[in-house]
């Protein structure tokens, strides 16, 4: 390898857990395929400190990601790892997705303490989760339900479950499976039935757009079936105006050389409005081609009436 990376070579990461897990991962994958010595600088961002609120009024999910970005920008950090289902669709000027990384597990999961499955739930039990995705999903499956907000980071989520304060929760698979808790799942949702978030489950690596060297470098690190069902599930998103307040779901699986890409569009504030679902697929060989699949996902959910599930409220 010839690239010269500056040093030392710092991730800006927050502080939660997760966020650490996932930069400690890439910091050690670093150091095993370059040689890399990494630091870590660890962040708390407004995301952090306003998890009671409703993430969504105060500016979104992309809160998590702005802080990171400003390090970047200001030469305190090099490289920034997410979960790619927290990064907006569009990266702001200057910035660019150096890599993503092969997915964890996609689904959602049921957390309960006395229950083994969505179906043992009884009539009304409290389900929580702040996702408007999986709140429409549940909907779908289970009308009867009460579903409650549920904010915090993993561990905080478990803590109120664990309280009492929900008969279950629904969570990502891949944050409990990567945090060591994946004896807590009860049940994992099959994606046709809770059809996973755009990058849900992948870990993206963001670095400033005119990082040459680095940049180059950690291309070598895209695992690249992922990095392409990416594109096709967060062109979806972008299509439709890429708010993260908006209840949509985008899943793309491989079938040979095939990507099949399930998408569903919930109405967020009409609960009487059914779930609209498409299905497309396409031989897709470059990002470009996995992007125009999401853009014709888009366009069928469009066809089906999406534009009058979009205006804000
Ligand atoms: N929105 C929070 C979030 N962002 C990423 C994950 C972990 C799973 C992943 O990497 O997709 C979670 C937790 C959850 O949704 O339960």
């Amino acid at each position: 390898m010839s690239h010269v990376a500056p040093a030392p070579l710092l991730i800006a990461t927050r502080e939660s857990r997760l966020a650490l897990w996932q930069a400690e991962h890439v910091q050690a994958l670093l150091k095993q395929r370059f040689g890399l010595d990494v630091g870590l600088l660890g962040m708390t961002t407004r995301g952090d400190q306003i998890l009671d609120r409703t993430l969504s009024k105060v500016g979104g999910k992309g809160l998590f990601v702005k802080e990171l970005e400003t390090a970047l920008e200001e030469g305190r950090a090099h490289l920034a790892v997410h979960s790619l289902k927290d990064v907006p669709m569009d990266l702001p000027d200057g910035f660019a997705l150096a890599a993503v990384l092969e997915r964890e597990d996609p689904r959602d999961a049921l957390v309960s303490n006395t229950y083994a499955s969505l179906a043992e739930l009884p009539q009304g039990a409290k389900v929580g989760t702040s996702s408007l995705r999986r709140v429409v999903l549940l909907r779908s499956l289970r009308p009867d339900l009460q579903i409650e907000p549920l904010r915090g980071n993993l561990d905080t989520r478990l803590r109120k479950l664990d309280d009492g304060q929900y008969d279950a929760i629904v969570l990502a698979a891949a944050g409990l499976k990567r945090l060591g808790l994946a004896s807590r799942i009860r049940a994992t949702f099959d994606t046709s039935e809770m059809l996973p978030a755009a990058g849900q489950g992948a870990l993206g690596i963001e670095v400033l757009a005119d990082a040459g060297p680095l940049r180059a470098q950690l291309a070598d690190l895209i695992h690249r079936p992922t990095w392409l069902s990416v594109h096709a599930e967060r062109a979806v998103s972008r299509a439709l105006g890429g708010s993260c307040s908006m209840p949509l779901a985008a899943h793309a699986v491989w079938h040979g050389d095939t990507l099949h890409l399930n998408a569903a569009l919930g109405h967020g504030q009409e609960t009487t409005r059914p779930l609209l679902r498409v299905s497309v697929e396409a031989s897709v060989a470059d990002a470009d081609a996995a992007s125009a699949l999401g853009e014709e996902a888009a366009a069928r959910l469009r066809a089906l009436g999406a534009d009058g599930y979009l205006a804000t409220p």
